[in-house]
């Protein structure tokens, strides 16, 4: 029932609020059973990469799951391009997950093409118009990433940027999401739960605690520290992708969604908690 609500894209398109990730922990290792797991916990949305060494089991668990193939929502991310073709790349990312199409494609990072993004920008329309994408988006990209590609004006936005994002890197990242918000580009979050996994001893740890206690108070019922952070990304309208191979968990992050909004002051408070610390986990050419 949860993961039927979704976030808009500029372009329309619909994608359920909340992901489930085959990167991090399972990176390089067969996922179809955890995406199972995921699946049958209420998972839609599937996130996935060629740097995950992992399409074909995500594939075999697509494969093999409840759920009808459209009903799902599919991201893939295009990795190094080794002399191939957008297209011959995409195609081979199709053939290993078993699809005709996917729903998201996305560029995993600028880094290593910044001499080609343009290009390779205007190889990803190309793609989306033959129907391998439904969508096309980029990941991990700052202001400057995304000025290239939009340089000139003659050319699409990109309906989306997958980056990390959570109390501890707002301030820094500030200044893209007012670019994105400006363009009409979404803010799909990764790295989400940072705080309560691995920066936990950070300015922001008791603000957390009082909050969670007040936002449990008014739920009357038990709220965890993860879904008062899945709230503050839902107040400001981002799509989240998460994991686990837990289903108590899972079904955690997908419970968020009945969980009361957090309160304009209360979002301030973890802004302002988390602007006093700078720690980011993956990508950190986004500080450059
Ligand atoms: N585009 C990119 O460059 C990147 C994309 N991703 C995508 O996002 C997905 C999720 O990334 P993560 O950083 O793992 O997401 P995340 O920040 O949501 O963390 C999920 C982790 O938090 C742990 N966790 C949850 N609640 C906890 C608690 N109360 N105490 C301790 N640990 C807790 C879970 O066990 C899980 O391992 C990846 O699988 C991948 O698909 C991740 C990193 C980079
Ligand atoms: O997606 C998360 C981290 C990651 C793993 N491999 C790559 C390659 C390029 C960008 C990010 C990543």
């Amino acid at each position: 029932m949860s993961t039927t609500v979704t976030r808009v894209l500029k372009n329309g398109s619909k994608v359920p609020w909340i992901g489930f990730g085959t990167g991090t922990a399972l990176y390089n290792r067969d996922a179809e059973k955890d995406v199972l797991r995921a699946i049958d916990a209420g998972f839609i949305h599937l996130d996935g990469a060629q740097a995950y060494g992992n399409e074909d089991s995500l594939g075999k668990a697509i494969a093999n799951a409840k759920v009808p193939r459209e009903s799902l929502w599919v991201t893939t991310k295009l990795g190094a391009l080794n002399g191939q073709t957008v297209e011959e790349s995409l195609k081979g990312s199709l053939q290993r997950l078993g699809l005709d199409y996917v729903d998201l494609w996305l560029i995993h990072t600028p880094t290593g093409l910044e001499d080609k993004l343009k290009d390779v920008w205007k190889q990803f329309i190309e793609v989306r118009n033959k129907g391998l994408a439904k969508n096309i988006g980029v990941s991990n990209f700052r202001i400057k990433d995304l000025e290239k590609i939009l340089e000139g004006g003659d050319t699409e936005i990109p309906q989306l940027n997958q980056i990390e994002l959570h109390p501890y890197v707002l301030k820094a990242t500030q200044p893209l999401l007012d670019f994105q918000n400006k363009h009409g580009i979404k803010t799909e979050s990764y790295g989400g739960l940072i705080p309560v996994s691995t920066k936990t001893d950070g300015p922001l740890a008791p603000v957390l605690k009082e909050i969670t206690s007040e936002v449990a108070k008014r739920h009357g019922s038990p709220v965890t520290e993860a879904q008062v952070l899945l709230k503050w990304l839902e107040a400001r309208d981002i799509i989240i992708v998460t994991t686990s191979s837990k289903e108590s968990r899972l079904k955690e992050y997908l419970d968020a969604l009945n969980v009361p909004q957090l309160t304009p002051e209360e979002v301030s408070a973890i802004d302002a908690a988390g602007s006093k610390l700078h720690f980011r986990k993956f990508g950190q050419h986004m500080d450059s």
